[in-house]
């Protein structure tokens, strides 16, 4: 098929996405007059998911956390759904903010609007089952309202092509199959689906809670490693209390939570988003709070109407894509100026104030001894080492990973940043 325009009416602009599943364009729609998105799927594809993600986005139409459907449809070459055009998703954005996380206000400002999407999945009947940043993008138009005039938020969910009903035509939960299989990205996938059980409501949460973590750490204990398995052997080994450390309890009491559902249990999402909400009340955040984002813009305005001599450090602190990271840490290193760790201080202050200082270890250091910035100290240096993406690099990392778990390191988080580190430091 011509990707120059769609029944004459959708005029593709650019490629916006890749998945799996199918290609994800942006394209005019000469009858809206504005831009929206298609997402095409070959029909020769074996493993067909557009008809069921179409199929789920439609019934999840009234909820304020679901992407616009447009239209849908079908050619000599593709299925095609044609839905509201989003903004960038939350793995991009992540990657985008000085320091590869988000700040415990935005972890917690995004938390409870990702809770009350899964809400409204499963509230619908289904299970998403594949619950990762990648499938949570921000809305561009935020003026737009749902069929019962509620406003629509900021976060919206995404990509139903693993969801699954979970519910029979009599609204009974289904039983567990013996054997279910796989399903998700193993960064995320709870362990029920590491061990091919049938997944239910409380594992979309427990990758949730997965996602809560890196959001707030940057990375999880498993972030390099690419096998499967030794996913699980570590998210087996990693209990509340390496995971959660260094982060506020309410983390602990999640985890804890989470732990205690059987399959077929309805979780409390209300329990779920007072947890955050409490964290919220704590830290000092409150509706005003904004996102890190926001900041970053706000303050590289400000910077940009104020010194054009600042531009260099203005792109360091963006730092968009792998490439550009290279360029970014070129900049820094042979442009080290006072003036820029000032201003990278500045907005780390700005954007983390409620976080401790970011004061790196000393490599004397006992590494034993429990220090509340272990995980920072990892976050800094992976940041300014950001560039870690070749095969010997990440071979790296496995080789110390299996080394850390051979000498039963279990249950130590802080332990594995700390190794983390020090063998970032070995690599560079
Ligand atoms: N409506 C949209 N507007 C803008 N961007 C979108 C939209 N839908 C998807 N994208 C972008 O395309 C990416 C891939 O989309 P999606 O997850 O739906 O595809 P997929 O083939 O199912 O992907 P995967 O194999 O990663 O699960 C998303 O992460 C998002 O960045």
């Amino acid at each position: 098929m011509s990707l120059a325009t769609l029944k004459s009416r959708w005029k593709f602009t650019q490629k916006i996405g890749q998945g799996g599943f199918g290609e994800i364009y942006c394209v005019y729609d000469n009858e809206k007059k504005e831009k929206v998105a298609i997402k095409m799927e070959r029909i020769d594809r074996k493993k067909r998911a557009l008809a069921l993600e179409i199929s789920v986005l439609r019934k999840i139409q009234d909820s304020p956390f679901a992407a616009k459907f447009i239209s849908c449809g079908r050619n000599s070459e593709h299925n095609y759904l044609v839905m509201e055009l989003l903004g960038d998703n939350l793995s991009t954005l992540k990657k985008k903010q000085p320091l590869q996380r988000f700040s415990l206000g935005t972890t917690i400002k995004l938390g409870l609007q990702m809770i009350s999407s899964i809400e409204d999945a499963h509230e619908a009947g289904y299970l998403h089952r594949d619950i990762k940043p990648s499938n949570f993008a921000l809305r561009l138009d935020h003026n737009i309202k749902t069929r019962n005039n509620i406003s629509l938020e900021s976060c919206c969910i995404i990509d139903f092509g693993l969801a699954r009903k979970y519910l029979d035509s009599e609204g009974k939960h289904r039983e567990p199959r013996e054997e279910a299989g796989f399903r998700g990205t193993p960064r995320y996938a709870s362990l029920n689906s590491h061990l091919g059980k049938e997944l239910s409501r409380r594992d979309d949460l427990w990758s949730l809670f997965y996602v809560f973590i890196e959001f707030l750490k940057g990375k999880l204990p498993w972030s390099f490693v690419r096998e499967k398995e030794k996913i699980f052997e570590l998210k087996s080994l990693h209990t509340n209390v390496g995971l959660c450390k260094n982060l506020p309890k309410e983390l602990t009491v999640m985890f804890n939570y989470l732990s205690s559902l059987n399959y077929e249990d309805c979780p409390d999402y209300k329990y779920l988003k007072s947890l955050l909400i409490e964290m919220y009340r704590q830290y000092g955040y409150n509706e005003k709070t904004k996102y890190d984002w926001e900041i970053i813009d706000e303050s590289l305005n400000s910077l940009r109407s104020s010194s054009s001599s600042k531009v260099d450090s203005t792109i360091a602190l963006t730092g968009t894509t792998k490439g550009q990271n290279r360029v970014v840490k070129k900049q820094i290193i042979g442009n080290h100026s006072k003036d820029h760790d000032r201003e990278v201080k500045n907005l780390n202050d700005l954007i983390y104030p409620n976080l401790k200082k970011n004061t790196p270890r000393n490599s004397n250091n006992n590494p034993n001894k429990d220090n509340n910035n272990d995980y920072q100290d990892f976050i800094v240096h992976f940041k300014q080492n950001n560039d870690i993406e070749t095969e010997s690099e990440i071979n790296e990392f496995e080789k110390m990973m299996k080394m850390i778990n051979a000498e039963d390191n279990t249950d130590t988080t802080s332990q594995l940043y700390i190794d983390n580190h020090k063998c970032l430091c070995n690599i560079l």
